[in-house]
C-alpha cells in the first residue's frame, strides 16, 4: 500500500489544468483567472480632487487667504478654463482637476460669501489631490493564476476588462452506488439509507470551483454501472463512491477495469480511505472513493479538492498541517496514517473517542483532522499534534 503523500502526486499526475474561456466580469467571480491581464487606461484617467472644496494654486494657500470662484467642477465634467492667481475653482469628490489649480482647500476650512471664499482654517499641506493613474496605470497587470475575489472584480471593472479569461470550470461527475442507496426526500425501505456522500462531495468541490454532476445511483450490477460510467462521458473526472473494498458486491473495480480503466493504484496507508483507486478512464481521470461516509469526504478533502484545484491552475495544496496541543492523552497508532476527527479551539484540540468511519454526526462536529503518523507512539494531553483544517 501506498503512502497519502504518494497517493496524492500520483492522482495530480492523473489532472492537468482546463482549458481557458471568457466569462463577463459579472460572472467572473469565485473563478480562477487564467490568463494575465493588462490594464488598457490609467485610474483616475486624470488630477482628481478627493474631497468636496475649492481648488486654488497651492502658493497661495494660508489662512485668510481671499479667492474669486470662477466656475465649478463636478465628477463626470470639467471645469474648462483655468485658474489663475486669487481664484478659486467649486469643486467636488472625483471631479477632474482644472488647469492651474494643484490643491483643494476643503469647504469646511472656508467661509463664503457670494463668489469670495476666505480660507478661515490652518488648511495643512495635504493637497487633497488624487495624480492621474495613482490606483493603476496602463500595463498595469493582474497575474493568473489568481482567485477571483470581489475586489478582483472591482479592479478588472475599473480596467474595462468586460470579459474576463478564466479557466474552465473542471468537470467532476459523482456516482453513489449501492442497491442499499435512495435519495434524500424518499421513502426509505427497512434495509435502505439516504445517500449522503455525494451530497458532501458535491458541496465541497463546488465551493472549490468545480461543476459538479450527480448521477443517478449505480445499484449493485454491472450493468447499472456501466451505465452511470456511461452517463459520466465528458467529465474531467469520474469519483464513485462505494463498491470500492473487496465484498462480492463491490464491483467498480472490475467494471471500470473493463471499461478501459488504467489504474495508478488501488489501496493507501491511511485511515479512513484504505480503498481508494484511481486511474485514467478514456479522457478522464477516475477516482475509486470508499463507501463509508468519512472516508468519503475524508478522502474528499485529501485527494479531491488538490485535483480540482490543480485543474483550475492553482496550488493544490493542501495548505501545510497546524499545531495544537492535545487537551486529552490518547493511544498509539496503528500501521496507517490516521486521519482522526477532532476539533480544535483556542489551540486546544480533543480527539473525538469514537473514530469509526460511518459517522457523519462525528465529521461535522469536527473542523480538524488530527494527522498520526504510522505507528506513532501514544501521546500525553498537551502534547502537541499536527491537525488538518476543514
Ligand atoms: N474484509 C474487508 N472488509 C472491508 C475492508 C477490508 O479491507 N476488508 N475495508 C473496509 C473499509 S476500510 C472500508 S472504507 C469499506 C469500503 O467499502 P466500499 O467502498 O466497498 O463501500 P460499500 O461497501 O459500498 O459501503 C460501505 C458503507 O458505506 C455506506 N455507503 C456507501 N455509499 C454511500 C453513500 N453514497 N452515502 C451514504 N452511505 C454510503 C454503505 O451503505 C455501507 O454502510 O469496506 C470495509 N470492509
Ligand atoms: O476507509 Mo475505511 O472506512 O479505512 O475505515
Amino acid at each position: 500500500m501506498i503512502t497519502v503523500d504518494e497517493a496524492r502526486a500520483r492522482l495530480l499526475q492523473l489532472v492537468t489544468r482546463g482549458p481557458v474561456e471568457k466569462v463577463p466580469v459579472a460572472q467572473a467571480a469565485g473563478r480562477v483567472l487564467g490568463a494575465d491581464v493588462t490594464a488598457t487606461r490609467d485610474q483616475p484617467p486624470f488630477a482628481a480632487s478627493s474631497m468636496d472644496g475649492y481648488a486654488v494654486h497651492s502658493d497661495e494657500v494660508e489662512r485668510h487667504a481671499m479667492f474669486k470662484i470662477i466656475g465649478e467642477a463636478a465628477a463626470g465634467k470639467r471645469f474648462s478654463g483655468s485658474v489663475q492667481p486669487g481664484q478659486a475653482v467649486r469643486i467636488f469628490t472625483g471631479a477632474p482637476m482644472p488647469a492651474g489649480a494643484d490643491f483643494v482647500v476643503i469647504q469646511e476650512d472656508v467661509s463664503r460669501k457670494g463668489d469670495v471664499i476666505t480660507i478661515t482654517e490652518t488648511p495643512g499641506t495635504k493637497s487633497n489631490v488624487r495624480p492621474a493613474g495613482v490606483d493603476f496605470t496602463v500595463g498595469t497587470k493582474l497575474s493568473a493564476p489568481r482567485l477571483l475575489m470581489p475586489a478582483d472584480i472591482a479592479l478588472l471593472a475599473a480596467m474595462n476588462i468586460a470579459q474576463v479569461p478564466v479557466t474552465r470550470k473542471p468537470v467532476v461527475a459523482l456516482i453513489a452506488t449501492g442497491d442499499e442507496l435512495v435519495m434524500p426526500g424518499e421513502d426509505p425501505g427497512p434495509e435502505q439509507i439516504i445517500a449522503s456522500n455525494t451530497f458532501g462531495l458535491r458541496a465541497m468541490l463546488q465551493a472549490d470551483g468545480a461543476e459538479v454532476r450527480m448521477l443517478p445511483i449505480a445499484r449493485d450490477t454491472e450493468a447499472s454501472l456501466r451505465t452511470a460510467f456511461g452517463l459520466a462521458a465528458g467529465a474531467d473526472l469520474v469519483v464513485t463512491v462505494g463498491g470500492a473494498s473487496v465484498g462480492d458486491h463491490d464491483l467498480v473495480a472490475p467494471v471500470a477495469e473493463a471499461l478501459g480503466l488504467e489504474r495508478s493504484f488501488y489501496k493507501i496507508r491511511m485511515r479512513p480511505g484504505k480503498p481508494l483507486m484511481a486511474g485514467r478512464m478514456g479522457d478522464a481521470a477516475m477516482v475509486g472513493l470508499p463507501g463509508n461516509p468519512v472516508s468519503a469526504l475524508v478522502c474528499g478533502h485529501l485527494f479531491l479538492r488538490p485535483m480540482v484545484r490543480r485543474m483550475l491552475g492553482l496550488d493544490p495544496g493542501p495548505p501545510p498541517p497546524k499545531n495544537a496541543a492535545l487537551a486529552a492523552p490518547i493511544g498509539g497508532n496503528g500501521a496507517r496514517e490516521h486521519y482522526m476527527r477532532a476539533h480544535v479551539q483556542d489551540g486546544r484540540i480533543t480527539i473525538f473517542d469514537n473514530q469509526d468511519s460511518s459517522l457523519l454526526s462525528v465529521l461535522a462536529a469536527s473542523n480538524a483532522l488530527v494527522v498520526r503518523p504510522p505507528d506513532d507512539p501514544a501521546r500525553a494531553a498537551g502534547d502537541m499534534v499536527s491537525y488538518l483544517a476543514i
